[in-house]
């Protein structure tokens, strides 16, 4: 579903071009849970912005589901992030002067959801985590392992096909981080493509493929 085929990404910087995909190569099945590794710098979060829509390619092709992507202008790519991508951060930036429902009810009241819609389906992907006991929290108040739950139940809430996770664990003790993998898995589980971007191996074993990006290229490891 997606196929990245011989893609290439520089950036330009004070005169200067960074090279940081060639030759990149990346096929992702419909519900797989995949890790992209790879130094700091060697192009992990380009490579999840790419797939979002975020950043355009200079040459290849990005494929999702039959549709060629890297032909679509940024208007059309801001619909398919909308309705295809969600988003889980290290850090995810709640708003704080919104509640923990209002945040995550905020993405479908960027559409075309009543506010009285948006919170009802807000209230049920809490019940869905288990974390409606945060509801009416505000959320400068809440631990590292509960905003990154109400991070996902907003990268949720639309229901996207796609999650892009950004080092999804990477503050949080080492508990937390293995129910937030937990969480992620059980996600998986239930149908959703996982791309998990992460330094962290134990988070990398528990994904079906994992991957490196390495002097641009992406190499598969070794299957679990
Ligand atoms: N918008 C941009 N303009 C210029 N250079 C950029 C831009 N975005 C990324 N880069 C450069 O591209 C390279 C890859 O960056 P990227 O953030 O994808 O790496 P990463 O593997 O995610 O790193 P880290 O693990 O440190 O987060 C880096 O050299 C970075 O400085």
């Amino acid at each position: 579903m997606i196929k990245l085929d011989n893609v290439s990404k520089s950036f330009s910087n004070k005169g200067q071009k960074i090279k940081v995909l060639s030759n990149f190569n990346l096929k992702i099945k419909c519900g797989e849970m995949i890790s992209i590794m790879g130094r700091s710098g060697s192009g992990k979060s380009t490579l999840l912005n790419i797939i979002a829509g975020l950043e355009k390619i200079d040459e290849g092709k990005y494929i999702f589901n039959n549709e060629k992507l890297s032909s679509k202008g940024p208007a059309e790519l801001a619909v398919f992030r909308r309705e295809k991508i969600g988003f889980i951060l290290q850090n995810y930036p709640l708003i704080d002067t919104k509640n923990v429902i209002e945040n995550v009810a905020l993405p479908l009241q960027y559409g075309k959801a009543s506010k009285k819609e948006a919170l009802k389906q807000a209230k049920k992907m809490l019940a869905n985590l288990d974390i409606s006991y945060l509801e009416n929290k505000s959320v400068d108040t809440l631990s590292g392992g509960e905003a990154q739950r109400v991070g996902i139940a907003r990268a949720l809430i639309k229901d996207p096909e796609v999650i892009l996770a950004d080092e999804p664990t990477g503050s949080l003790d080492e508990d937390t981080e293995k129910e937030i993998l937990d969480l992620l898995v059980h996600l998986n589980n239930q149908g959703k493509t996982m791309v998990i971007v992460t330094h962290d191996s134990s988070v990398a074993e528990k994904c079906k493929s994992k991957y490196k990006i390495e002097n641009g290229r992406c190499i598969k490891g070794e299957a679990n």
